[in-house]
């Protein structure tokens, strides 16, 4: 009995088409177009892929897309003068400054220079502090895309016990927020634990966010559990380049009840609940009523 397959690619699809729909009907009520900005500093390969997905999904989704590459030696003066013009702009709705950083600049101190309303990716510490507390806030795209995707297949998850592996504060610990926000049980590992294979074996959900290939095995897995890959490795395999998650897929899959493939599973989800940010964003800032994006609504299957 193998896995049923978390169909990330198709869920982000009707999460757009959601946003796109919404979008339409609020600009022909006020004249009034969602804008996304996102901010580019340096020439990393795999950041110009998010980047241009990003821009041309949100234009797919009736929005403005405004891309800011700035060259790979920018000064945090400059950066943060271009923050604080995205801030004061009222065209742009949401503001994402794309990570990692060039080392020399600090990240912390930019991320929080945006202004809470606009930070759509919930790095700024305010929207941290409220999803922290269980206040409504901006909540980070990755973990709140698992979020919609767990949910379609636990109603509840009062009674189940997640494992988080990897506790990154874009990935692995908002992810345990907002499953313990849920009243989910979470044990969260990293590479200190000693003990993440028996830890894995009580859970009911598995999400893995390490950036290590091949890392969760079958042996890990609680037959029947949950597993969501968050991992994103180009490797070479059969000497080829490949795209792969931390799951060791093709044996976990025979154990596993669910589970989401890479790719075309959580990377897709995380731009689709970006775009529902900048819209739900944009809601905000117009005095807007904003209604949350549920997956419930938008079953493609
Ligand atoms: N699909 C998507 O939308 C996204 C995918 N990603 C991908 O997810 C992965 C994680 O990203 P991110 O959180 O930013 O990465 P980071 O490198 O910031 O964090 C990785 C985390 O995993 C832990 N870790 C690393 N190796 C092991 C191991 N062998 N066993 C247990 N824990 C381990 C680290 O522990 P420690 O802190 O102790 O070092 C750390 O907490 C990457 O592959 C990234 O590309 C990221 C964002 C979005
Ligand atoms: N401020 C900021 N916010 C982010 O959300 C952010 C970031 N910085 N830095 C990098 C990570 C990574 N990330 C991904 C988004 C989409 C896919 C995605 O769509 N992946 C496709 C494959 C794309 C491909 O082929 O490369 C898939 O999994 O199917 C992957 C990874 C967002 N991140
Ligand atoms: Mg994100």
């Amino acid at each position: 009995m193998g896995a049923q397959l978390i169909d990330g690619k198709s869920y982000a699809a009707a999460v757009r088409a959601g946003v796109a729909q919404r979008s339409a009907a609020l600009h022909a009520r006020t004249g009034l177009t969602p804008g996304l900005a996102v901010v580019l500093v340096g020439q990393d390969p795999a950041s110009e892929v998010y980047v241009r997905a990003k821009g041309k999904q949100a234009v797919e989704a009736g929005m403005r897309s405004f891309e800011h590459r700035l060259p790979a030696d920018t000064q945090a003066d400059d950066l943060l003068g271009l923050i604080h013009r995205l801030n004061d702009d009222p065209q742009v709705h949401g503001i994402l400054v794309q990570l990692p950083l060039p080392a020399h600049l600090d990240a912390r101190a930019v991320i929080n220079a945006i202004s809470p309303a606009k930070d759509v990716d919930g790095f700024h510490i305010s929207n941290v502090g409220m999803v922290g507390t269980g206040q409504d806030a901006i909540v980070p795209c990755t973990p709140l895309g698992c979020m919609m995707m767990l949910r379609h297949h636990h109603a509840d998850f009062r009674g189940l016990t997640a494992l988080v592996i990897g506790h990154s504060n874009i990935v692995g610990k908002p992810m345990a927020r907002l499953l313990l926000n849920a009243d989910c049980t979470v044990m969260v590992a990293h590479k200190s634990s000693t003990n993440i294979p028996e830890l894995a074996r009580m859970a009911d959900i598995v999400v893995v966010a390490a950036g290590v290939p091949g890392l969760v095995r079958a042996e890990w897995i609680k037959p029947g559990a949950t597993v969501i890959d968050v991992g994103i490795n180009r490797i070479q395999r059969d000497g080829k380049p490949a795209l792969v998650g931390d799951v060791d897929f093709e044996n976990v899959r025979h154990v596993a009840g669910a589970i989401t493939p890479v790719p075309g599973g959580v990377g897709p989800m995380t731009i689709a609940c970006l775009l529902a940010n900048t819209l739900s964003a944009f809601c905000h800032q117009n005095g807007l009523e904003d209604q949350p994006l549920l997956l419930d609504e938008q079953d493609p299957t």
